[in-house]
């Protein structure tokens, strides 16, 4: 078999465009164990993911989570799957085709988008080659993660990078590495707070929960931690909110080892049991709705600070499909496609130019 991929059929003249890849973590196919299990191997094996030594972490991989996991992650799942699929999935794609929408009213060159997966489908090999096929030969890649993680973030880019090694003719590449402070995007998250206190009224306090990563990432050089609390100072701030309103938390924990801390279920037990009225949780680092979110906080979550004397928990959505949120990912995206397509603003400025031209030429203008 050959070791590299074909190459699509090129005419000259073919029109070459700019593609832009949408990077998100990727969902089983089904809430099954049996589509667990292929699942979770390949987001598992990850280096980047998990960084114990291969040959002890093969032996608890297949021996244990592998025996385990997948029949209670698939009745997790199951709890949260909608008649479309996968929530993370459901959400990736319409953002996919709004986003194409958005940016069709901005860009007027040749240009698509498309969706890829570090683990499970669509694939980011299925992504680059739709790409490929529609003769882009500049792509930017866009991973949904507003936080810079290298076991989120990086591992979409290696998904990237390993497709690419197996490509004759190297599409130019340009990479989005985060977005944790983005104006768009804080103004994206503050609006859909701000609508969430319209309708229900506020609450005592908001919990900004991200999904945790374990504490020697932090020592060892990753910077998702301060780029969290960098994301919630400014929604604090969009929202006026002093410290004592609201509260950071990571959730997720995975294994023995420490990671970053508060964790989530401490804090929500220890505000339980202070008695608090009401609590909303937000998940900023969370682009879409999915399993984390709709199970682990608005399921799980509430029955921990419930269960420990807390009263009113509301779950605020994930930004989704939100208008504010399609804006944020069009500046975003057109911030970095600089020089590779032509706006509407170029055109606008090309007319402009033209004229002062023309008028230059009959001696009309000063300068
Ligand atoms: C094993 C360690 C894990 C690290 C480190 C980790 C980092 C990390 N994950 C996300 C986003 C998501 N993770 C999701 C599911 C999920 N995460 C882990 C483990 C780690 N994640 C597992 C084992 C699972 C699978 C579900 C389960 O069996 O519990 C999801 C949801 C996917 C879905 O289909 O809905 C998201 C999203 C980030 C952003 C991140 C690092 C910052
Ligand atoms: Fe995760
Ligand atoms: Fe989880």
């Amino acid at each position: 078999m050959a070791y590299f991929n074909p190459e699509p059929k090129y005419e000259h003249g073919d029109q070459l465009k700019v593609g832009i890849l949408l990077a998100n973590l990727g969902t089983p196919d089904a809430p099954t164990a049996q589509a667990l299990r292929p699942y979770l191997r390949q987001f598992l094996s990850d280096r980047r993911v998990v960084e114990i030594p291969r040959l002890v972490w093969w032996f608890i991989l297949n021996g244990i989570i592998l025996a385990i996991r997948p029949k209670k992650s698939a009745e997790k799942y199951a709890s949260v799957w909608t008649s479309e699929g996968s929530p993370l999935l459901v959400h990736a794609k319409k953002q996919a085709l709004l986003l194409r929408g958005f940016l069709a009213q901005k860009i007027q060159s040749p240009f698509t988008v498309e969706l890829g997966m570090s683990y499970g489908n669509p694939s980011m090999e299925s992504a680059i080659q739709k790409l490929k096929a529609q003769h882009c030969d500049r792509i930017l890649v866009f991973p949904l993660y507003p936080q810079y993680a290298a076991s989120s973030t990086a591992s979409a880019l290696d998904a990237v990078w390993r497709v690419l090694l197996k490509t004759r003719n190297m599409p130019a590449i340009r990479t989005i590495k985060h977005y944790h402070d983005h104006p768009a995007y804080i103004e994206a998250l503050a609006q859909s707070v701000r609508e969430h206190w319209r309708i229900n009224g506020k609450p005592n306090k908001l919990v900004m929960s991200f999904h945790g990563v374990p504490k020697f990432h932090l020592l060892k050089g990753d910077m998702y931690h301060c780029e969290c609390h960098k994301t919630a100072r400014l929604l604090a701030e969009a929202l006026g909110l002093n410290q004592d309103q609201y509260v950071i938390a990571f959730q997720s924990r995975f294994g023995k080892q420490e990671w970053l801390k508060p964790y989530l279920a401490n804090i929500l037990e220890s505000l339980g049991k202070s008695k608090v009225n009401r609590i909303d949780v937000i998940c900023p680092g969370f682009s879409s709705d999915c399993l984390e979110t709709l199970e682990e906080i608005a399921m799980e979550g509430k029955h921990i600070f419930q269960s420990n004397g807390g009263g009113e928990y509301h779950y605020i959505p994930a930004l989704n499909e939100s208008e504010a949120w399609i804006h944020a990912m069009t500046a975003i995206t057109l911030e970095n496609l600089h020089g590779w397509v032509s706006t509407d603003w170029d055109a606008n400025q090309a007319k402009k130019d033209a004229e002062m031209t023309k008028l230059r030429a009959q001696g009309l203008a000063n300068n």
